[in-house]
């Protein structure tokens, strides 16, 4: 997108983008411009340090972050910014996320990230989340989002066949 993004989608390897590419596809539909970025607080600890201190000055104003496995990327980048954090809990190979989702929900209290369900359904609704944080200052896309839903209602058929 051209303008300055205003979300950030990070992830802790490339092999989470089809997670998170919903939230991408979510963020496009509404019209919010946003930035992506492979960040690990485990591989790339001074990557995630500058990310999340330099995000507030980018202009970024809901971070989106996903990660399988033990995933402390979102709970991580939480604690160094006052930035709100959505986070995903993508779907592991070896317990299907439960660990992804039980290692970012669980916060000690004076963190918060707002945790959203396991795989896609999640990555989805992190971008409408964010959206919906974004529309508390935004009449135009408060309106963008209430006809997203309005179409989604619309599309949802009463006959069984
Ligand atoms: N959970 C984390 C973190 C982190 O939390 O910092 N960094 C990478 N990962 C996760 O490791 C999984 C396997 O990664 P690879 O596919 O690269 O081996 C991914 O789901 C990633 O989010």
């Amino acid at each position: 997108m051209n303008n300055a993004p205003v979300v950030s989608i990070i992830m802790g390897s490339r092999s989470d983008w089809p997670t998170m590419k919903k939230a991408a596809e979510m963020l496009e539909a509404l019209e919010i411009s946003y930035e992506t970025q492979v960040v690990s607080a485990h591989r790339t600890p001074d990557r995630l340090s500058e990310f999340a201190k330099s995000a507030d000055d980018r202009g970024i104003k809901v971070i989106i972050a996903g990660a399988g496995g033990a995933a402390h990327l979102p709970g991580m980048c939480a604690a160094m910014t006052h930035i709100p954090v959505v986070a995903v809990p993508v779907k592991s190979s070896a317990l299907s996320g439960l660990d992804s989702l039980l290692s970012i929900v669980q916060m000690p209290k004076g963190v918060a990230v707002a945790t959203q369900a396991i795989g896609e359904a999640g990555g989805a609704n992190a971008g409408l989340m964010a959206a919906q944080m974004l529309s508390i200052s935004d009449e135009l896309l408060c309106e963008r989002i209430k006809r997203w839903r309005k179409d989604q209602t619309d599309s949802v058929p009463v006959e069984v066949e």
